[in-house]
């Protein structure tokens, strides 16, 4: 029999809800009291060093792992107790489910969508991933970045509310990883609600409307991307070549720096470059300073949610 939750309803703006989590492997503390909120209709990344405990979370949230505490909705339903109709709402996207099938992929998603009551037609989601001239090539033959094409085609074919993809892009080209931040876009558009982990900060910056960084079980930081663990307000860094040398400072106001590095150099400011952190550079620095975590941060981007 389902739960429904009233407050964590997907009527309400949030897909998924998570308080406390919890969960260890004998010794091993993989998860570590996280607070989680998605909203319906979000692309929310979960980034994290190998060992984080993302895996261990999104399977929980998924209905495959047990919790040793904590509470969890998703889709309004607790994933323990979650039936059928609950499962037929989510899509998932396993980490090569199919590799070395005897079969075809239009087979396979064929075979996917009967499990489901409002799938996509097999041959248009086919088309979706670019693997229409392969539909009937055997599953064994295709290349890598090929059969995780078909993993996002059998995971997206049930038309799910809410999308979990484990790291979608790895062995992808770059054209098809565009090509697919592409689909993840229209799905988004669409009203889905993605929810992703990935190692490429990029796809992370391209796709993610809101990201939650897991190091050692616990959340270090969440927000948006261009916003997360205070890069917004971080110092630019203001280089160029003066008489033969680097010159380099920190600044909040690197407009007002280059205005004035203008009206010194009369042509071209030599090797001029403002830079501020990336995503990347921001991650690496929450991942390496426990201390980094701060509540505030857990603070605003839930009232972000809220607002
Ligand atoms: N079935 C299991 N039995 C015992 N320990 C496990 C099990 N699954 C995961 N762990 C341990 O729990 C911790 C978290 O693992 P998890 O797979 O959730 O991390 P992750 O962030 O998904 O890592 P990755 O980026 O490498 O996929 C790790 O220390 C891992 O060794």
């Amino acid at each position: 029999m389902e739960t429904t939750h009233s407050a964590s309803s997907p009527r309400d703006g949030i897909a998924a809800s998570v308080r406390g989590l919890r969960k260890s492997y004998g010794a091993t503390t993989a998860v570590d009291d996280i607070d989680l909120d998605i909203a319906a209709g979000e692309v929310f990344a979960l980034l994290g060093p190998n060992g984080a405990g993302k895996s261990t979370a999104v399977e929980i949230l998924e209905g495959f792992r047990r919790r040793d505490a904590g509470e969890v909705h998703v889709l309004g339903t607790d994933p323990e107790t979650a039936g059928r109709a609950w499962k037929a709402r989510i899509g998932i996207v396993w980490q090569r489910p199919v590799e070395g099938s005897p079969l075809t992929p239009l087979d396979l998603v064929r075979h996917f969508a009967g499990y489901y009551p409002e799938s996509w037609d097999p041959e248009e989601v086919l088309e979706l991933v670019g693997l229409s001239d392969k539909k009937r090539a055997r599953v064994r033959s295709l290349s890598g970045g090929q059969s995780r094409r078909l993993d996002v085609a059998l995971g997206i074919v049930g038309r799910p509310e809410l999308l979990f993809l484990d790291e979608p892009t790895t062995g992808f080209d770059p054209e098809a990883r565009r090509r697919f931040w592409t689909l993840i876009r229209d799905l988004a558009g669409e009203g889905t609600t993605i929810v992703l982990t990935t190692h490429y900060l990029d796809e992370a910056e391209a796709l993610a409307d809101r990201v939650a960084v897991i190091s050692k079980g616990r959340i270090v930081a969440q927000g948006a991307p261009a916003t997360l663990g205070g890069r917004a307000e971080a110092r630019a860094r203001v280089s160029w070549t003066a008489d033969g040398h680097h010159r380099e400072i920190r600044t909040e106001e690197p407009t007002r720096v280059v205005a004035d590095l203008m009206s010194t150099f009369p042509g071209e400011i030599p090797d001029l470059s403002v830079h501020r952190p990336t995503l990347e550079e921001t991650y690496l620095r929450l991942v390496e300073e426990p201390g980094a975590d701060t509540q505030e941060s857990l603070a605003a981007n839930r009232e972000e949610l809220t607002t």
